[in-house]
């Protein structure tokens, strides 16, 4: 049988959200017996059209539905745009109504993750976002439990609801101690319920 994995899918443009997914995945690999796969959603055109090559030219491999359909959890990551997910996570949702029909994800663990360049420019609400189609799909929501001591110390990112980064007009992608702790424990949550859920 093939390792089971949690699926984490992020479009980043400035390379913060890059980042945490790559904090994301570290928490999945402290857990054995399933692994992390990342992937990237590629940008849009303004035709909605996929603009991009087929092979990324730097960063992870482009996600397929087959990903999507084969994991035994799900985050995704996308940057707060206008207090909402980016275009091309909602055009990667809207394309897997297949997987809706089928009810490929249903009874599968969730999350999501943000970046936002202001303190309160919508990180829970876009979070939100994302939390709505997965639902839909009869996925399973985790957020982060206040267990984690680093949501009550944190003095820019981090919510009960998934893992943010303040990211500031300066657009920095450096993870504080305590956005790097609690992307790791969302990480690490979500692969342990796969395990749980499989
Ligand atoms: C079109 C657009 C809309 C944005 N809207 C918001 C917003 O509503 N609130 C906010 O705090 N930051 C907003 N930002 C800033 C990004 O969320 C922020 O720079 C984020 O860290 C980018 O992530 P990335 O480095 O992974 O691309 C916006 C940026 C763009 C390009």
């Amino acid at each position: 049988m093939n390792t089971p994995y949690v699926l984490i899918a992020y479009y980043s443009r400035h390379g913060s959200i890059e980042t945490m997914a790559k904090h994301i995945a570290r928490g999945v690999s402290k857990v054995s017996g399933i692994e992390a796969r990342i992937r990237q959603i590629p940008n849009i055109s303004t035709t909605t059209e996929q603009t991009e090559t087929e092979i990324p030219e730097s960063g992870h491999p482009y996600i397929e539905l087959n990903d999507l359909s084969d994991c035994a959890g799900l985050v995704i990551g996308s940057p707060s745009y206008f207090g909402s997910m980016a275009a091309p996570v909602k055009h990667l949702i809207d394309q897997s109504s297949t997987l809706w029909m089928s009810g490929q994800l249903c009874n599968k663990p969730a999350g999501a993750f943000t970046s936002a360049s202001s303190m309160h420019g919508g990180h829970e609400m876009t979070i939100q976002s994302i939390m709505t189609p997965l639902l839909h799909h009869g996925m399973v929501w985790l957020g982060l439990p206040y267990k984690n001591k680093s949501l009550i110390t944190t003095m820019s990112g981090g919510t009960p609801y998934g893992a943010s980064h303040l990211a500031k007009s300066t657009g920095e992608s450096k993870l504080t101690t305590e956005e790097q702790l609690l992307c790791e424990a969302q990480g690490e949550r979500i692969a342990q319920f796969s395990l749980k859920l499989l």
